[in-house]
């Protein structure tokens, strides 16, 4: 059977959430450029992919998918062992909590984490001008958020329990960029955090997806 395929560059974090997934059960799998320079997320293909003409989009077979972190629950169930089992699956109670702070991540962590991105990164490329005033914003909703984690991991090891899973690993592509921008101090006020993050980045699968996100244009 042919190789499962991603759609959508390294360097994007809604492909590198995908793409972490894959590295941490070992999977095979073919990582197809798509190129924004031509506009090429909005062509025919890749809508027939992605409807909202955006990265990622995953092929399986006949199996079309999109949205990363619906792709990510796919390829952690079809290849789920005893040692990877990172949605906790099998326990009723663990993956409820996988589930919560998955939702979390998703709903509450990543617009902050985001839009902070979008200030500092993309803004300027478009040849804008960083909202200083929407940053902090950001910022200020984003310590609301890390006071509960800093709450959550001073009692477990991980977000939804004492094995790592999805929904921490979920939280990496933002991270890492956020880390090399001008407000990642913010996270020292938060030690448990700062070593959940460490823990996660140090991971063999982590740190293979952060050279793809730096060795690639987008
Ligand atoms: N909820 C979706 C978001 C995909 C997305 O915004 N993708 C971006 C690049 S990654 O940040 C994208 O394709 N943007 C181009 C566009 O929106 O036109 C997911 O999780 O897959």
């Amino acid at each position: 059977m042919a190789p499962m395929k991603v759609f959508g560059s390294a360097p994007f974090t809604n492909v590198a959430r995908v793409l972490v997934c894959l590295e941490e059960i070992g999977a095979e799998y073919d990582l197809v450029d798509i190129d924004f320079h031509v506009k090429q997320h909005k062509a025919p293909e890749q809508l027939a992919r992605n409807p909202f003409g955006q990265v990622p989009a995953f092929q399986d077979g006949d199996l079309l998918l999109f949205q990363s972190r619906a792709i990510s629950r796919y390829v952690l169930r079809k290849y789920k062992t005893e040692e990877v089992n990172l949605l906790r699956e099998g326990n009723l109670e663990e993956s409820a909590l996988v589930d919560v702070w998955l939702d979390v991540e998703a709903l509450q962590f990543d617009p902050v984490m985001h839009s902070v991105f979008y200030q500092h990164r993309v803004v300027p490329v478009l040849g804008g001008t960083t909202d200083a005033k929407m940053v902090e914003v950001s910022i200020g909703k984003l310590k609301k958020v890390l006071d509960v984690y800093e709450a959550q991991l001073s009692k477990h090891r991980y977000l939804a329990g004492d094995l790592v899973s999805l929904a921490d690993l979920s939280h990496f592509p933002e991270t890492h960029y956020f880390m090399e921008m001008p407000h990642a101090a913010v996270f020292d006020s938060y030690p448990r955090v700062k070593a959940w993050l460490e823990d996660l980045m140090s991971r063999p699968a982590v740190k293979k997806v952060v050279k793809m996100m730096g060795q690639e244009t987008h």
